[in-house]
């Protein structure tokens, strides 16, 4: 398991095109048996992926990895499936988690297991995970399921659909919050007008963009604007202090993911188009 520590705003204003990639963007989520996980020290949340083709892909950790006898012992999960149909196994109960459904994992789970249903069209589970000190049920919710609701405009180029899956309103956890926003063919951005979180870090995967298409990712302190380039499948890490926004040269779908002191997603501040530099 790769680990990055966490970032002064004041140190990340020097950063150059380099150093903010190797700090923030996290460039492979996916390889074929493998699991990749990066634990960040921003809320400590770890962000990855499972991608069974050939053999089933075991969420393992090591002692020096999280310090504990097996990964959920005090930690939480969401998955997502970005790929083809797949299972999750929960302690031998197993959850058939087809494109764009959401399984939750509570704390305590000793055995999860990554499956592929076809090795010819792999399953994709995209993970999140935050400490927690309490157990939730493990719960999956399809789209239809989740608490949808329509965003932005034509004329701002960003209209979009939200799906949010665990949060305070939906699946119950001990602080991951976790959810999906799918923009419309022709609108390009997300989340601006932007905002920023003290309470809570967030991160970004991005999916469903073509191959020779790219998203550019906005960071930064609002007065400190910088991008990192995003190709797909790909996710980044947004500092607490940090916006996250992003605008494609192709319309795209990405999951975002929060930890930290609130599981209320509209609990934001809102940064003015005119504060933005
Ligand atoms: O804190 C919440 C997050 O930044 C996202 O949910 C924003 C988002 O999905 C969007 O505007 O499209
Ligand atoms: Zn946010």
């Amino acid at each position: 398991m790769e680990r990055r520590f966490a970032s002064h705003p004041n140190e990340v204003k020097q950063f150059d095109t380099a150093r903010l990639r190797k700090e923030f963007h996290i460039p492979v989520i996916f390889a074929p048996d493998e699991l990749k996980l990066v634990l960040t020290h921003e809320d400590r949340m770890i962000v990855g992926g499972a991608n069974p083709v050939n053999k089933d892909v075991v969420l393992t950790t090591d002692l020096k990895d999280l310090g504990v006898t097996y990964f959920l012992e005090r930690r939480e999960l969401g998955v997502i499936n970005v790929g083809g149909k797949g299972s999750v196994v929960v302690d031998g109960a197993e959850y058939e988690i087809d494109f764009k459904e959401c399984l939750y994992v509570g704390q305590g789970a000793k055995d999860v297991i990554f499956k592929s249903a076809d090795s010819a069209k792999p399953a994709k589970f995209y993970l999140n995970s935050a400490p927690a000190h309490q157990s939730y049920p493990t719960t999956k919710t399809t789209l239809a399921e989740s608490e949808s609701g329509a965003m932005g405009g034509l004329e701002n180029s960003n209209e979009r659909t939200i799906h949010r899956f665990i949060h305070a309103g939906g699946v119950q956890s001990a602080q991951l919050v976790m959810g999906m926003t799918q923009l419309k063919p022709g609108s390009m951005w997300n989340t601006m007008p932007s905002h920023t979180h003290p309470r809570r870090m967030e991160a970004y995967f991005y999916f469903d963009l073509p191959d020779d298409s790219i998203v550019f990712h906005l960071m930064g302190e609002p007065t400190e604007t910088r991008h990192i380039v995003m190709h797909n499948e790909q996710a980044v890490i947004s500092p607490s202090w940090s916006i996250h926004s992003g605008v494609g040269t192709h319309n795209y779908t990405f999951i975002w993911s929060m930890a930290g002191d609130n599981k209320r997603y509209d609990d934001m501040d809102p940064v003015g188009m005119k504060e933005l530099q």
